[in-house]
């Protein structure tokens, strides 16, 4: 057995700026780890898996090989980083590395997307393609969603009694169905004749437009590989008695924006009075208060008067004085924050300072929480022109004076801020 994270590691998009100018989207820590430990963690636990391979665009850099090493190590288990020469889609990926995938003859492998947080029941993925799924079927993890929130994943409709894929409609105008697909497959080497027939058929397609304009198609190797798992395969497969959907009722969650690593930290902190019970902070004599599920690095440095959470997690060498208040946030590694200033609803960047008696403050962006079935929204940076009010992000090495308050806002990196700011973006 083994898995593929698929993952471009790097952030074409701006929802997670400005703090993946410091570190690839999949290694920010989300409850105290980065966002590819929770994945490695699950896969390790499977039975008989055998290998982690990561699969992306992103030129490799010291942090993640230090990453994939310190992975390997823990968790016991060969992590290897394959890099496309391109942004190959989530299918084609795969499917050029596949000699690598197969070769260790695995009967099945998972193909997990990077940017979903998950309690990521694989196991029992496994057994319900034993006991429901055809031999060589694949399984597609599926959640409830609300209605309007559906049309913003891929959907699929179901055959109720069987569970197989009838119907999948990647990001519909219209509503199709509440049930969608959560980025998490449970595929066997088939998988690659039918992405195969896709590269097949798009060469031929590439020659075609060759031959009829008589120009050389630029990158016409890269056009033909580049094929997405969702549109490409999945719309196809349905129907066939070859794809299933495995519900699940636990905790899921896209991680697409800053706010939404927020959330993240926020369902991964409550598994882990299950999953990591080591990982929470108590209250301790001569510790800073703590209220609901905090995280904190033991290299971080708290004053005993200081009050945290719910739902924080500190980083390493951070310091936190006296009187200081955090909740619903994230303060990363190196962070200073000097007495009596109140966090909430942040991310506070590597290196940044925040000045005595200071409030950092932002919007949360949860989910309607008297919807079951409501998912994060991926808020867009602006509405109607204005900048719709998110949770408050500084960038690294920020400093914020003593006495200001700061709401709404993204800070770039390395500001140093001589007043209050409200609603805005710090260039
Ligand atoms: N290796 C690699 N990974 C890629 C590439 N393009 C995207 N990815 C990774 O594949 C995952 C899916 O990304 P998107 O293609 O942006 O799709 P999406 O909008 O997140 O929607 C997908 O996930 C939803 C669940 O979170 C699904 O509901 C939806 O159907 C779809 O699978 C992410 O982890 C992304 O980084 C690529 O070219 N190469």
């Amino acid at each position: 057995m083994c898995v593929c994270l698929n993952e471009c590691l790097i952030m074409l998009g701006t929802r997670f700026r400005p703090l993946s100018f410091e570190v690839p989207k999949p290694l920010f820590p989300v409850a105290g780890v980065p966002m590819l430990q929770h994945h490695i963690e699950a896969c390790a636990k499977v039975p008989n898996m055998k290998e982690i391979l990561l699969i992306g665009f992103y030129q490799p850099n010291e942090e993640l090989n230090r990453f994939l090493l310190n992975a390997q190590q823990e968790f016991k288990i060969s992590i290897r980083y394959l890099q496309e020469y391109a942004a190959l889609g989530t299918g084609g990926g795969i499917y050029h590395f596949r000699d690598q995938i197969v070769s260790g003859s695995p009967e099945a492998f998972f193909v997990l997307n990077a940017d979903v947080c998950s309690a990521f029941p694989l196991t029992e993925m496994l057994s319900f393609q034993k006991e429901h799924g055809e031999p060589n079927s694949f399984v597609i993890l599926g959640t409830t969603a609300n209605r309007k929130q559906s049309m913003n994943y891929g959907c699929i409709v179901e055959n109720e009694e069987s569970n197989e894929v009838l119907h999948y409609v990647e990001k519909p105008s219209t509503f199709v169905s509440d049930i969608i697909n959560c980025g998490i497959y449970l595929f066997n080497p088939d998988i690659f004749q039918h992405i195969g027939a896709v590269f097949q058929k798009n060469q031929q397609d590439m020659l075609l437009l060759y031959t009829d304009t008589e120009e050389e198609p630029t990158n016409g190797w890269h056009r033909a590989e580049a094929i997405r798992l969702e549109q490409d395969i999945f719309t196809a497969l349905a129907g066939q008695g070859k794809l299933y959907v495995y519900k699940t009722l636990s905790f899921w969650s896209q991680i697409k924006s800053a706010g939404s690593a927020i959330y993240a930290s926020r369902l991964y902190l409550n598994q882990y009075h299950t999953t990591h019970p080591e990982r929470l902070a108590s209250n301790k004599e001569g510790g800073p208060k703590i209220t609901g599920n905090v995280y904190i690095h033991p290299t971080a440095n708290i004053d005993p008067t200081a009050v945290l959470g719910p739902n924080v997690s500190i980083g390493t060498g951070v310091t936190i004085g006296a009187g200081v208040r955090v909740r619903e946030s994230i303060i990363l590694h190196g962070a200073n924050l000097q007495d009596h200033c109140c966090v909430l609803n942040s991310i506070v960047g590597w290196d940044s300072t925040i000045g005595k008696w200071a409030r950092v403050e932002g919007t949360p962006s949860d989910p309607n929480p008297n919807d079951p079935y409501a998912k994060i929204d991926s808020e867009t940076l602006f509405r109607e022109g204005k900048l719709t009010p998110s949770i408050t992000i500084l960038g690294c090495n920020v400093t914020i004076p003593s006495e200001v308050i700061i709401l709404n806002s993204i800070v770039l990196p390395h500001k140093d801020l001589n007043r209050g700011f409200k609603n805005q973006i710090i260039l």
